[in-house]
């Protein structure tokens, strides 16, 4: 079990003090995986590197399996440290090293063998899903590849904890998800407790058993992902909530929006998604009124049977025929915003 008692950091000095991290406690079970979200400046990093003392906590205790290592220096630290695998946004691989030899490099450092090095690495190469790259060089592999990298490398020295630093935030959507199943593999697998840091909801929701959320230095509230994201005025849920500003009209279009119709026009509107996540009335619209209404754009997240967040759809006909579908939907109440018309 890993915790940490009251732990809190400050930075600089006299006016420019700062503190970054103020009395946080949580415990994480074996085998537990925490998602931490914040905003940017929060203490998300902070955090992460006090719990494998890359910085030093003013206060508090950080227990690794009944140890106090915030105690512990030298060696011993050390020792405690190599339990600790840390992941990075920008995977931090030594490009002059190949791929095998950076899996290596922290057994190397602990003094392994040769040969107890070379089957580990292997292990690793296959349990990451990249064995054919042993020999190739970290420039030569793409994002996602380079992470998988990063994480073999992280569970050289068999960690009881994987420390996760935005690890997918570099990544595109299909790879992100490739990189959770992995972690969840190794989670499943090896029974390692990881700490995530990230701002993403797809990573709380899709392997985190359990989140918490950080803000101004302090600890809000830890709970399970499932009974924080079934309700709706949660703060964890709140932070994620897309707001009105998240939805922009794309670029084209807002370069060339104007206040009234044009011809061959269409309205370009801005939808809140009712919270049942089922717009019914499109078709009603097209047999109607004959206007066709297509979604651009969507900013939209989904927590249990909550769905929030707006869309940008072009209603596209006859200008008196648009107007009168705008005033149909008004009068029903439909969440709905008139941006101005754009040029077809
Ligand atoms: N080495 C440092 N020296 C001084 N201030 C620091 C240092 N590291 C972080 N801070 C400050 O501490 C606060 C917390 O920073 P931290 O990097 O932990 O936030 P974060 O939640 O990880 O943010 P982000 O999501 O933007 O990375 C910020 O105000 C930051 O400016």
């Amino acid at each position: 079990m890993i915790e940490l008692k009251n732990v809190s950091k400050t930075y600089g000095k006299g006016q420019l003090r700062l503190q970054a991290l103020s009395d946080i406690s949580f415990q994480l079970q074996k085998g537990e995986i925490l998602g931490i979200i914040g905003r940017s400046g929060a203490g998300k990093s902070t955090l992460i590197r006090c719990v494998n003392l890359l910085e030093i906590p003013d206060q508090g205790q950080v227990i690794i399996n009944n140890t106090d290592i915030t105690g512990l220096k030298g060696k011993k630290l050390e020792e405690q440290r190599k339990k600790i695998g840390m992941i990075f946004q920008h995977f931090n691989l030594l490009t002059s090293r190949t791929i095998f030899d950076n899996i290596a490099l922290p057994m190397e450092l602990a003094g392994k063998s040769k040969k107890e090095i070379r089957e580990k690495v292997e292990e690793l190469l296959e349990l990451v899903g990249i064995a054919d790259k042993a020999r190739q060089y970290p420039a030569n592999l793409s994002g996602g590849q380079k992470q998988r990298v990063a994480i073999a490398r992280a569970l050289a020295n068999d960690p009881h904890l994987l420390l996760c630093d935005e690890a997918t935030s570099a990544l595109d959507p299909a790879t992100t998800k490739s990189i959770l199943e992995l972690l969840q593999r190794i989670n499943e697998r090896l029974k390692i407790t990881i700490l995530i840091i990230t701002h993403e909801m797809e990573v709380v929701k899709s392997i985190c058993h359990s989140v918490a959320i950080i803000d101004k230095g302090k600890l809000m509230v830890k709970g399970t992902v499932q009974e924080i994201l079934s309700d709706q005025n949660h703060p964890v849920v709140a932070a994620f909530l897309p707001e009105e500003k998240d939805i922009q009209l794309p670029t084209d279009i807002a370069k060339t929006i104007k206040a009234t119709y044009t011809e061959e026009g269409s309205a370009v509107v801005e939808i809140k998604m009712p919270e049942n996540g089922t717009i019914t009335w499109i078709a009603d619209v097209a047999s109607l009124f004959n206007v066709k209404v297509r979604i651009i754009k969507s900013a939209i997240e989904s927590f249990g049977t909550l769905t929030t967040g707006y869309l940008i759809a072009l209603f596209e006909g006859d200008n008196l025929q648009i107007e009168q579908a705008l005033h149909y939907l008004n009068e029903k109440k439909i969440n709905i915003k008139l941006k101005g018309y754009a040029s077809r």
